[in-house]
Order: C-alpha cells, then structure tokens, then sequence
C-alpha cells in the first residue's frame, strides 16, 4: 500500500485512531497499515526473510518503480527506537498540517513500544504504507520508515545483535542511531564493530559503503554544554569525533573506520521526555504528558529528518535504488547472513582471549624455531637422527612451558585448545627439520644414483650371463631395464643440475627410495637369517632340547 503524502484526503483516514491499533503480530488483513515483520529471528538464533511480505510492501504497483528512502533506526533496546519511529508516523501524515504531533490527548500508536524492562521488537519490521514524497526537482520518492530489534538485550547473541544492525544499515539510506545521554566510546565501538559486519558483507567498492547516519542522542542532559538539537549536536560531535594526532591509535582507528564508512554524519540532542514518559507503567504516549522541552524538540527533530529536502535516496554504488531493487538487495544480503561464510563476531572479553591465546602461541613457537634452527636449521651439519629426536624433546618442553607461563585471558579450559594447537604446530614443524636434516646426509642425497648405478649394473651383469648362456630373451629385457635405468639416471642429473621438471625428480627420488628401501629390508633380512644360521648352535645351546621327553616319547611310540 502506498500513500501520497501530498494528499490531503487520503490523510485523514490514514491518522484516524483505527489505522493505528494494530499489534505488530497481526497479519496486514483488511489493508490497514501496520508495523509488518520482514526479518525474523528464530529461536535458534537464525535470521529468516520474510519475503511475501517485503514483496507486498515493495512491489505494489505504485511504488516498485519509484526510487526508496528507507530510514531506520536502530540502536541499543529499550531506549525509545519505536516510540519515536511512531512520532514519524504522524508527520508522515500530517506533514502538511502545522500541528502534525495532533491531539494531545492522542495515545501514540503505530510501531509497537512500550514501557518496562524487557525487549519488544525482534527481528526488522517495516510500516506496511509506503510514503510517497515530491521531492524539490518534483520527483516522487518512495519512503519506508524501518523499525529494528535492540542491540545487546539479554536473549541475543552478539551475532543477532550484529546481524539486524548490519542488515539495517545496508538497507536503508538513513541510519538514526539511537543512543542515550551520550556519545561513549562503547558506542562508538559497537557502531564499528556492527558496520564493519556489514561492509564484510557487501561487495568491495571505492564508495563508501553506507550513506547518511544520524547520532540521536536521547536525554540529553548538558544544554549548558552543548544546545539541544542540531547544531548543539554537530558541534559536540565534531568534538567527539575529532581525530588528532596525539591520540591513542586505538581511538583514531575507530573514528576513522566511522568516517570511512557513511557519506554524512550528524547529530541530534535531544531532551530527557520527563518522568511519566521514563517511569509510569500507565503512560500511554499522550502529549499532553511528555515534557514541553522534549515535544519542542520532537518538532525540530522529525521535520530535519523527515521533509522532502532532506530525504536521502537509496544508493548502491553511485546508483539510485528503486523499491524493486531495494527487494533484491535484500534478499541477497540476508543470503550471506543465513550462510556460514561469515566470521562470527566477538564480543571482545573473548576476541582478547583468543588474541592472548595467540600471541603465546606464536612466542612458544618461535622459541621453538630459534632453537631448532640453532641445531640443525640453515647450513648446520647433519646430526644423528637419535639426537635430533632428543633435542627435539627438550626444546618442545621449553616451548610448552613457555606457552603455559604467559598470562592469558580465557582461563584453563580456553587455553587447552590452544596448547593442543601449539602441540600439533610443533610437531608438524620437526617432520620438516627432520627432513631437512636428512638432505644433508650425504648419502641421503646420494641414494637416487647409487640405487640406479646398482641398478644397471645388476642388469649388465644378468645381461651378460643370460646372454652368454644363451637366454636371450632374460637377455633382452635386463638390456631394456639397464637402458631406462641409464636414461632415468641422465634425466635425474639433469633435473637436479637445472631445476626444472621438479615433479619428474620428486617420482625418480621415489622410485629409487622404494628400490632402496626394498633392496635394504632384504639386505637386513638376509643378514638377519645368515646371522641365525650360523649362530644355530648358540641358541641350541641356551635352549637345549628337552631330550629326555623324546626319548620316552620314542619309546611309548616303539610300544
Ligand atoms: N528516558 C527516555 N525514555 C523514553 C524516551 N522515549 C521513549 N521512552 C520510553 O522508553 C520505553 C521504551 O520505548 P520503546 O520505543 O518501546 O523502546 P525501544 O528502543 O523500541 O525498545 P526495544 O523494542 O525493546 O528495543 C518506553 O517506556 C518509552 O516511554 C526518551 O527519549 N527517554
Ligand atoms: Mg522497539
């Protein structure tokens, strides 16, 4: 459903009561305007896209082909997201009317708030109308305003809370975040942490990612500081946001990452709305009960926001995006949420474990290295495989201690992954100095010829004999042996002496290592049985047969 703001008619129904009473749960039934759930977060902490619903919004025929202003706002739960949104509502329809709040008797309907401490909205929800605006240049935008699920309440992961921020910030063109009494650093940090979710997310481009993002700073208690509204809260910004050289890298990083990712940044101060708005179970969003600060506040505050020359049209890469666009966007982005091919972020006690963990890690590893190195690294000579082993042994236990003796954050169970980490890196690492050590055994390297001069001469030698005898064929075929063999052997010094065709080397050092390897085990299993055989007697005589036995055995077998 879509309505014209400019038309006056249409407007009066649209702010009668009825329009209003609606729960967010309630399906869009008799086509009265409603706050519709487009995003669901599931129990089991999965996002799902609620597409009908977008596409009914969307892709109604007056709509889908008109370029989108989405605005939405986001921010920590519990600190009047929607309640505001609902004071948007109302210019929205009756923006043409110089006492658009209404009545002050009024209850404030629309988006569904309320008071207490646990969260209300989940998930993003969309106000079913669609908002058609003239602009200055008299084109018609359409307008979405975008309800979100607060940040940090007690039943969301980090990543949900990630996720929904994320998603609302790359699909609308202006981002009001919404934060109390003032701008802290953790606020800045999680504004980090959550964009940079969202432009992981999105293709790489030399835009800025994100358009417009607007601070609203809500009971704003230090007018004698910085004036309400506006301009009060472009200069406190400045100051807030300001990066100088003598700051801490980790405060500029953030400001910059902020700078880096939105087209324009501002601010609002807004006042605290008073104390039955804060504390009274009963209030139900009447003016007549909110304070006149805030309320004068309210009517510098959405109209800034609000009209037409101040609507940000959706762009995407320097492109204006229309509804239907707005929708494929969508869909594609909750895509790479739902997948797995995202990091999941941190929250940061765990992000410094694991960065703690990793550091020890690397120190205990290096320790490792240096030494090895020192051992049996670079140009060192070869060393006896028993003393590498042992070596090996007592500079792992350093490392190991090492790891361990290293404050870490995460505690014992966190830490095991780690060290079993470290363990298995270590090991890995002493195959390839095992290896290395090999490679300077001179007759390590000289295995591949020898095996292959004993091979052709074996051959040479049979060849001969077979032939001299008269065997011609057994002849032949040692020829034909002897041949490859001299042919492999040119063709491995050539390998060697170029470098190149370094796969072909890899196979001939295998095959001649096998050949090696077969003939060795065959060469011990023969001197093995040579050596019994001659020394039959020695066992004989440790075991001496139980002769007795057989002679009675004899002599029952005689009876
Ligand atoms: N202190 C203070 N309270 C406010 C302000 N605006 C609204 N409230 C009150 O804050 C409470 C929560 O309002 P909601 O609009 O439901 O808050 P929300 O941020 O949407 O909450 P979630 O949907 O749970 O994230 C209500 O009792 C409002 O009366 C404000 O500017 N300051
Ligand atoms: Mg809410």
């Amino acid at each position: 459903m879509a309505r014209n703001r400019k038309d006056k008619d249409s407007w009066a129904g649209a702010f009668d009561k009825s329009v209003y009473d609606w729960s967010s749960e309630e399906e869009e039934c008799d086509g009265r305007a409603q706050p519709v759930q487009v995003l669901i977060v599931k129990d089991d902490h999965s996002f799902e896209l609620d597409e009908a619903a977008l596409s009914r919004i969307l892709l109604s025929e007056e709509t889908r082909e008109r370029e989108v202003v989405a605005i939405s706002v986001a921010g920590a739960f519990r600190k009047g997201k929607s309640f505001l949104l609902d004071f948007m509502l109302r210019y929205m329809y009756n923006q043409d009317f110089d006492d658009w709040l209404g009545d002050p008797e009024e209850p404030l309907t629309g988006f569904s708030w309320r008071g207490g401490s646990e969260r209300e909205t989940t998930g993003i929800q969309i106000w079913s109308e669609v908002f058609l605006v003239d602009k200055a240049d008299g084109q018609k935008v359409a307008v979405l305003l975008m309800d979100t699920q607060g940040t940090f309440d007690s039943q969301s992961t980090l990543r949900d809370s990630a996720t929904v921020f994320a998603l609302s910030t790359m699909i609308s063109s202006m981002q009001v975040y919404n934060i109390s009494q003032n701008v802290q650093e953790d606020d800045l940090q999680h504004l980090q942490l959550f964009t940079e979710y969202g432009r992981l997310a999105m293709e790489e481009t030399f835009l800025k990612p994100f358009q417009s993002l607007i601070f609203l700073v809500r009971d704003w208690s230090f007018p004698y500081e910085f004036p309400y509204g506006h301009e009060g809260g472009m200069k406190f910004l400045e100051k807030r946001l300001k990066i100088s050289e003598n700051q801490h890298e980790e405060l500029q990083n953030v400001r910059k990452h902020i700078h880096s990712c939105f087209t324009n940044i501002s601010c609002f101060l807004m006042p605290h709305p008073g104390l039955k708005v804060a504390t009274n179970p009963h209030f139900d969003g009447r003016l007549k009960e909110i304070d006149k600060e805030f309320i004068n506040n309210l009517k510098i505050l959405v109209p800034w926001l609000l009209s037409p020359q101040n609507l940000d049209v959706k762009e995407i890469n320097g492109n204006n995006i229309t509804c239907r666009g707005l929708l494929e966007y969508f869909k594609a982005y909750i895509k790479i949420y739902q997948g797995e091919e995202l990091p999941h972020p941190k929250s940061m006690l765990q992000a410094t474990a694991e960065a703690n963990n990793l550091a020890a890690v690397a120190a205990a590893k290096d320790l490792y290295n240096r030494k090895m190195e020192g051992i049996c690294g670079g140009d060192r000579p070869f060393l006896a495989p028993n003393e590498l082993q042992a070596r090996h042994g007592e500079i792992r236990e350093e490392a190991l201690q090492l790891f361990k003796g290293v404050k870490k954050m995460g505690g014992e169970e966190f830490s095991r992954r780690y060290l079993q980490q470290l363990e298995a890196e270590v090991d890995e690492v002493f195959i390839q100095y095992i290896k290395h050590n090999d490679s300077k055994n001179i007759f390590h390297a000289a295995r591949t010829p020898a095996t292959l001069f004993v091979v052709i001469f074996v051959m040479y030698v049979i060849a001969g004999v077979t032939g001299f005898v008269g065997v011609d064929i057994i002849a032949s075929v040692c020829n034909m042996i002897l041949g490859l063999a001299l042919i492999t052997l040119c063709t491995w010094a050539y390998i060697r002496y170029s470098g190149e065709y370094r796969e072909l080397g890899a196979v001939i050092d295998q095959v001649a290592g096998a050949l090696w390897d077969q003939g060795s085990t065959n060469e011990a299993l023969f001197k093995l049985y040579s050596a019994a055989a001659n020394h039959r007697h020695l066992y004989h005589h440790a075991f001496p047969r139980p002769q007795a036995d057989t002679t009675e055995e004899q002599k029952r077998k005689r009876n």
